[in-house]
């Protein structure tokens, strides 16, 4: 019987990309205070008490201060009304000290999630979430892009070079990073499939995949059997279980056959809060008439 030799995947460290990344925004924010005397400013708004969000919004904030921008958090209450969210957004709208605008999601459940987001300044919505980034990113216009897939699209290209002619697979078509996961690696001339609840045949669909990218929400759902070898698995999920945190893909099963896996924690979520910096710091750029900083975003 033939022996067969197991390669383990390549480990995407996330965490170290992220750490270089943000080193690039930290010279280029002290550039452009000494240069222009403008410093980039984040506001985070955080609606309720929701503790994984709060810890969200901590880590943002820090990583924020550490690259020399300004941090403004507003915690609202839970019960705090739509008129009330609505009023804060345009004071941030309209304040110069504020670059970059985020409103933490998901939001209370009596509050109009899409008027909120779409209430954003589009020059200052960094996360990519209003109707007019979406579109110009969907039509191949200068967009602000979400950035979690912003994120899963670096370490693709880091890791691949070119994604022209891959069968790429992304699992979940939510707003924040299935849809605009699909349309970054469309318009990186990849073959896009995007499957959700109502896929029939997932696992066939997977085992074709030279990029398979798991953004669902649900433990260990995607199988090591799933997974074409040396096919490069991006793991969105962050799913909070009794033996930790967790991702989408069952980790220990498909590093075994893919060629390079990011694990959870460590892989995506970094790239996240980076590329939120990142997005800051263009912004900043744009409003103040400077070229867009380099080598940041892709
Ligand atoms: N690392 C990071 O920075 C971030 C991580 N996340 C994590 O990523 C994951 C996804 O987030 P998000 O997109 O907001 O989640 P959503 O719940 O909005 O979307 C989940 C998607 O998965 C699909 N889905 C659910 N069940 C199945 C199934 N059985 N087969 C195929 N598809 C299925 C849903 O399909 P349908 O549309 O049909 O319901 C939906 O499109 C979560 O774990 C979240 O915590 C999110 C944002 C940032
Ligand atoms: N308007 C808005 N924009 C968002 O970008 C947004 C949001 N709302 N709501 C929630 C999701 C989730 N999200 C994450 C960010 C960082 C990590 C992250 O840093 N994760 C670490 C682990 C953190 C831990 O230990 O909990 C890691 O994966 O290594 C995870 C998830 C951004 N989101």
């Amino acid at each position: 019987m033939a022996v067969e030799l197991e390669r383990p995947a390549t480990l995407i460290d996330g965490k170290a990309f992220a750490a270089e990344l943000r080193g690039r925004i930290a010279r280029q924010v002290a550039r452009i205070k000494t240069d222009h005397g403008v410093t980039p400013g984040l506001a985070v708004v955080l609606v309720g008490e929701d503790p994984a969000s709060a810890v969200y919004v901590r880590s943002k904030g820090r990583a924020t201060v550490e690259v020399g921008m300004n941090s403004y958090e507003h915690r609202l209450p839970a019960q705090t009304s739509q008129a009330e969210l609505l009023a804060l957004i345009a004071r941030l709208n309209a304040d110069r000290a504020v670059n970059g605008i985020l409103v933490q999601l998901p939001l209370p459940a009596h509050l109009d999630e899409a008027a909120v987001v779409n209430a954003i300044a589009p020059e200052k919505d960094v996360d990519g979430f209003t109707v007019l980034n979406a579109g110009r990113l969907a039509t191949g216009q200068k967009a602000m892009v979400p950035c979690t897939p912003l994120g899963c699209l670096m370490l693709l290209r880091d890791r691949l070079g070119s994604l022209s002619g891959k069968d790429a697979l992304v699992i979940g078509r939510s707003n924040i990073v299935g849809k605009p996961m699909a349309q970054l690696l469309l318009a990186d001339s990849a073959t896009v499939t995007v499957a959700h609840s109502r896929t029939r045949d997932l696992p066939a669909l997977c085992r074709r995949a030279d990029i398979v990218v798991a953004a669902v929400g649900r433990p260990h759902f995607v199988q090591g059997d799933w997974i074409k070898p040396g096919a490069v698995v991006i793991d969105v999920g962050i799913n909070r279980t009794d033996a930790g945190l967790v991702g989408d893909v069952d980790f220990a099963a498909a590093r075994r056959v893919a060629g390079a896996i990011t694990p959870v924690p460590g892989g995506v979520g970094p790239m996240t809060i980076a590329c939120l910096l990142a997005n800051t710091l263009t912004a900043t750029a744009r409003v103040n008439g400077l070229p867009d900083p380099q080598g940041l975003t892709p």
